[in-house]
């Protein structure tokens, strides 16, 4: 049977190596649709290719998508139209908060979610989980693909923690004096991973481990004293499930995107896509952390503890920070600083039972953050 398969954020990193999945397998999948925000001619073109019964394009150009036989639907809100569209996965590759409204949008739809945008999770938390807890979420992010996997079929209580790993980064071995004139070009060069520039500068300043950190939470219910983080520079080991008996599973694989896309995609089946690792020969380290220079982990995790408005605070602070950065606006250690100040002046919101809640909190956040950005720009 073909996958009917939602497409959103597809002229993206993750979003393009979905289609080189399905490119690859043709028979396995229908692209029922597919969706960005503003890059319609690269849209176009996978319209073109795949055939989509549905187009959505968020801002730019829409006229250009006419006449290619897919319904176009334009405008803010138009990925998440797209993603209550009946189908049997939806990936969620869009970058960001923008994700959130798609991912709850394609739950409430009762459409199985392949969740690569963990900033939904992360801001959304309990009340996101319980939506996702009627329906069935999978995730796409490599380390918690990685702990999917080796959950698969164990005891809950058997479990004592969890292990996320992280490659550093590409400033892991900088002192404080380096790193305070680290320019974007010298964040976006991963050492591992080639992937879009928000994520990567996330990898760079380990704010993308704090919010892993969060999403693993949520996603798996564990709580946060048992989530541990080790700097793994290789990449090669992705995340361990650890065991009341001192066993650990961990997850190894090549550090190929395609893997954890495709798995969530035609779950539980696996695809040939790549060798397994030699092994023989290759050496793997594992480190601890420097919270004391790359702020954004523990800040992220306090965030995470604290709960209520923190989360979706410290993700919609970060954002602004990382564009201000990447802007050449801020400098890198000026994000972790905007992140904390922040923090520090989040007002009571109340419960966040709904996305309104929650988008209470984010707009709240982006104008206490961009005013913060200002004052140093
Ligand atoms: N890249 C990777 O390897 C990994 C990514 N992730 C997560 O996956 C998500 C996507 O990351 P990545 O692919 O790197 O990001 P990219 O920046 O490469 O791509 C983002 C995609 O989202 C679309 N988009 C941006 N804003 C909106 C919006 N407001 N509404 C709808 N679509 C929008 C973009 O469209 P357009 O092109 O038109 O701007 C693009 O298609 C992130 O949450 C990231 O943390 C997780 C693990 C690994
Ligand atoms: C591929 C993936 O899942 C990324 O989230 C990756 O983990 C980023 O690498 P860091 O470990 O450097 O954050
Ligand atoms: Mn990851």
């Amino acid at each position: 049977m073909r996958r009917r398969v939602l497409i959103l954020g597809s002229t993206g990193s993750i979003g393009t190596q979905a289609l080189e999945v399905i490119r690859a397998r043709p028979e396995r999948f229908e692209v029922v649709g597919l969706s960005a925000s503003s890059n319609a001619a690269l849209l176009r073109r996978q319209v073109e290719e795949f055939a989509p019964r549905y187009a959505a394009l968020e801002s730019g150009e829409a006229g250009s998508l006419a006449g290619l036989g897919a319904e176009v639907l334009s405008g803010p809100g138009a990925t998440a139209l797209l993603a209550a569209v009946p189908a049997d996965v939806v990936l969620n590759a869009v970058v960001g908060f923008a994700g959130l409204a798609a991912t709850v949008s394609a739950l409430r739809a009762g459409n199985r979610l392949a969740l690569a945008n963990k900033e939904s999770v992360v801001a959304g938390g309990e009340w996101v989980m319980e939506l996702a807890r009627k329906g069935a979420l999978i995730p796409v992010d490599s380390e918690h693909s990685a702990l999917f996997q080796c959950l698969e079929g164990r005891r809950r209580e058997e479990v004592d923690g969890l292990l996320l790993t992280a490659s550093g980064g590409p400033f892991f071995d900088l002192d404080a004096s380096r790193l305070a004139g680290v320019g974007p070009e010298d964040a976006l060069r991963h050492p591992t991973w080639r992937m879009g520039a928000k994520i990567t500068v996330d990898s760079a300043t380990m704010m993308n481990k704090g919010l892993e950190v969060i999403e693993a939470h949520h996603l798996f219910g564990v709580p946060y004293e048992r989530i541990r983080v080790a700097v793994h520079r290789q990449s090669a080991v992705h995340g361990g499930v650890l065991f009341t008996d001192g066993s650990a599973i961990l997850h190894a694989a090549p550090t190929d995107m395609r893997l954890p896309i495709a798995y969530a995609l035609l779950y539980p089946e696996r695809l040939p896509l790549a060798r397994p690792l030699p092994f023989a020969g290759e050496r793997w380290t594992f480190e601890e952390p420097r919270n004391d220079l790359f702020r954004c982990l523990p800040l992220a995790v306090a965030a995470g503890r604290a709960g209520g408005p923190y989360p979706a605070a410290l993700n919609a602070a970060n954002e602004v920070a990382v564009r201000a950065f990447l802007d050449r606006r801020i400098k890198f250690l000026q994000i972790p600083e905007i992140v904390e100040e922040v923090l520090e002046v989040v007002p009571d919101f109340g419960p966040l039972r709904d996305l309104e809640a929650v988008e209470a909190v984010d707009r709240w956040a982006r104008e206490e953050a961009g005013r913060r950005v200002r004052a140093r720009a």
